[in-house]
């Protein structure tokens, strides 16, 4: 329990605290319940006592009165609080857990699956927040009124106290175990769920190369088995609870029995008043179903932790590190200073890599499929880090800088263009967002996707689904070149820009490219050797290695692998003709 309330601290900060007038208010309502019971008792009392007048009547009628409307008003500012204060602590929570998260490497996201982060954002969080606002104010509320119950007991009669005392500490153990057995079967149905929600993003995402391949009956059966899977640690955590709940139940119901059982002997012995007998008897049958309520909450509560653990291996993750919040250098001279870099620890997928590209220099990376060329790129853009070496931008350490700070200098075309789920306007926009429309206009001539754009049935107002799924491939490529163009950042990287366009296209776009290059350091990864001829330096890769750097005439020079691709491709081109 200790270590559950330590997490909640860590997790939900300074809004524990406002988990504070709620519980005081659940403890306050649960006094102002048993205070209902006290009077009822006195009722009783004056009725056994032929003492009740009308004057008495009217009395108890206001007291209970009073103590009905204090429990409304205390009920509707608890309530009022829960329903204002849970949507705020889940806010904040999905928005810090998102904020770190893109403060994290990539490598993150290499070791947790989307269904499991997923899991973590939705169900997590929702849970927390209704366990802790809902079902911990639930159980304060029970565990309150036993006790203010017992204390009345006590006050009517010890033997009865200790009764009720003997039977609560009988259900303890029994209470444990339920939270103890539910804390581990939340885990397992929780993985589960991650599961299914990571087969269900794989269906939807896959589903074109599914039933390209045929695929959607196979695929489809691994879903189904994950739901199967889900299904069955569901009913086997239900299942396993279920005698200790109905035991703690059973335990607690006996209360009623024993309290018949005492009170009808004690009676006989005539050391208790009838009255006392029937008060007892109510209290009883109050606590027992309290007690029940108690059950059933706290295996709930228990899974709170659960929750939290997952959250804090979230927020446990290390974020980048970072000194400077601006890149400030006088240039934007890109060097990498014997970069080493491996993305499992095991493997390296760089070796030693030192090369220097000055600003206004076009840097071409090629090399063999697998050879490093885009890994080069992402550690550039710091989506990781190096794990030798150093890569500076106008000689500061990029380690030093914010990975935003940097960012905010590198335009970027990658291979995978990704769209926004909103106006062909604000996807472009995403280059600068205080862009004009008609800055935009102009970035997108330049780009060569205007013409399309207004052709389009709300032109620059059209919305473009998911991903850029109502687009083709070339549309998308297109519109990510006139954010980039857009951004007009003082480094540019390029990566397999002209693949999905055709050769009237690609010269249009060539050319914007020339115009936006100009006076910044550009990183242009291709395949086709043609469209870097006139790069300022060739770097060629092969297993992680330089091969070969230079400009073109100098590794025509040379003679090596670079000469013999350009000679291949001449040929190719000659049989062609
Ligand atoms: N996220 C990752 N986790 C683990 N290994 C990776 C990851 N990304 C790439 N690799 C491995 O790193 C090596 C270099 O990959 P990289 O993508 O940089 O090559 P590339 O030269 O750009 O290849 P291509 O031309 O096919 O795009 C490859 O062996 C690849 O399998």
């Amino acid at each position: 329990m200790r270590d559950m309330i330590l997490n909640i601290r860590k997790i939900a900060g300074k809004d524990s605290g406002k988990l504070i007038p709620v519980i005081l208010l659940s403890v306050l309502d649960s006094m102002l319940n048993s205070c209902m019971y006290g009077v009822m008792i006195f009722i009783l009392i004056d009725l056994a006592d032929s003492i009740f007048t009308f004057e008495k009547l009217k009395l108890y009628s206001l007291i209970l009165l009073g103590v009905f409307l204090l429990r409304c008003v205390t009920q509707a500012i608890s309530l009022s609080k829960v329903q204002h204060d849970g949507p705020v602590i889940s806010k904040k929570l999905r928005l810090s857990l998102g904020n770190h998260i893109r403060s994290l490497n990539l490598g993150f996201f290499n070791q947790n699956s989307q269904g499991r982060l997923n899991a973590i954002l939705t169900t997590d969080v929702s849970d927390f927040e209704t366990i802790l606002t809902h079902c911990v104010c639930d159980l304060v509320k029970a565990i309150a009124f036993s006790v203010f119950s017992l204390l009345i007991a006590f006050a009517l009669d010890w033997k009865f106290g200790i009764a009720i005392g003997v039977i609560a500490l009988l259900g303890l153990p029994l209470l444990n175990i339920s939270g103890t057995l539910s804390a581990r079967s939340g885990k397992r149905t929780h993985s589960a769920k991650e599961n299914v929600v990571s087969h269900l993003l794989e269906y939807i995402g896959g589903i074109k190369t599914f039933r390209l391949y045929n695929l959607t009956g196979e695929r489809f059966s691994r879903l189904d088995d994950a739901l199967l899977g889900l299904k069955k640690e569901s009913t086997k955590a239900e299942l396993s609870l279920l005698p200790f709940i109905l035991s703690f139940s059973t335990v607690t119901s006996c209360l009623i029995p024993i309290a018949l059982i005492l009170g009808a002997y004690l009676l006989t012995v005539q050391s208790m008043e009838p009255v006392s007998f029937i008060a007892v008897l109510l209290i009883a049958v109050s606590v027992s179903s309290m007690m029940s309520t108690l059950g059933s909450l706290y295996p709930q509560v228990r899974s709170l932790n659960r929750a939290c653990e997952n959250m804090l291996s979230v927020l446990g993750e290390k974020p980048f590190s970072y000194e400077k919040e601006t890149l400030k250098a006088s240039n934007a001279d890109i060097a990498f200073d014997h970069v080493s870099f491996s993305y499992t620890g095991k493997e390296q997928v760089l070796k030693d890599i030192s090369f220097a590209a000055k600003q206004g220099t076009t840097t071409a990376l090629i090399g063999p499929s697998g050879s490093g060329k885009t890994t080069i790129v992402s550690l550039l853009s710091r989506f990781w880090d190096v794990t030798g070496g150093r890569i500076t931008i106008g000689g500061q350490d990029i380690r030093d800088i914010s990975p935003d700070a940097l960012t905010a200098n590198m335009a970027v075309v990658f291979q995978d263009v990704y769209l926004l789920n909103d106006t062909i306007m604000n996807n472009i926009k995403v280059g600068k967002p205080d862009a004009s429309d008609a800055e935009v206009i102009s970035a997108a001539r330049s780009a060569n996707c205007h013409d399309f754009i207004v052709t389009m049935e709300n032109g620059y107002d059209t919305m473009i689904g998911e991903g850029g799924s109502t687009i083709s491939g070339g549309e998308r490529q297109r519109i990510s070149i006139a954010r980039a163009l857009l951004k007009d950042a003082p480094i540019v990287l390029l990566d397999e820009t002209t693949s999905s366009l055709d050769a009237d296209n690609e010269r249009e776009i060539q050319a914007a490219f020339d115009r936006l290059m100009q006076n910044k350091t550009v990183f242009v990864i291709a395949h086709r050797l043609n469209t870097i001829m006139g790069a300022d330096n060739i770097l060629v890769l092969n297993q992680g290695e330089i091969m070969e750097f230079g400009n073109h005439k100098e590794l025509m020079r040379t003679g090596g692998w670079y000469a013999q691709m350009v000679e291949q491709q001449r040929q190719a081109e000659q049989w062609a003709v």
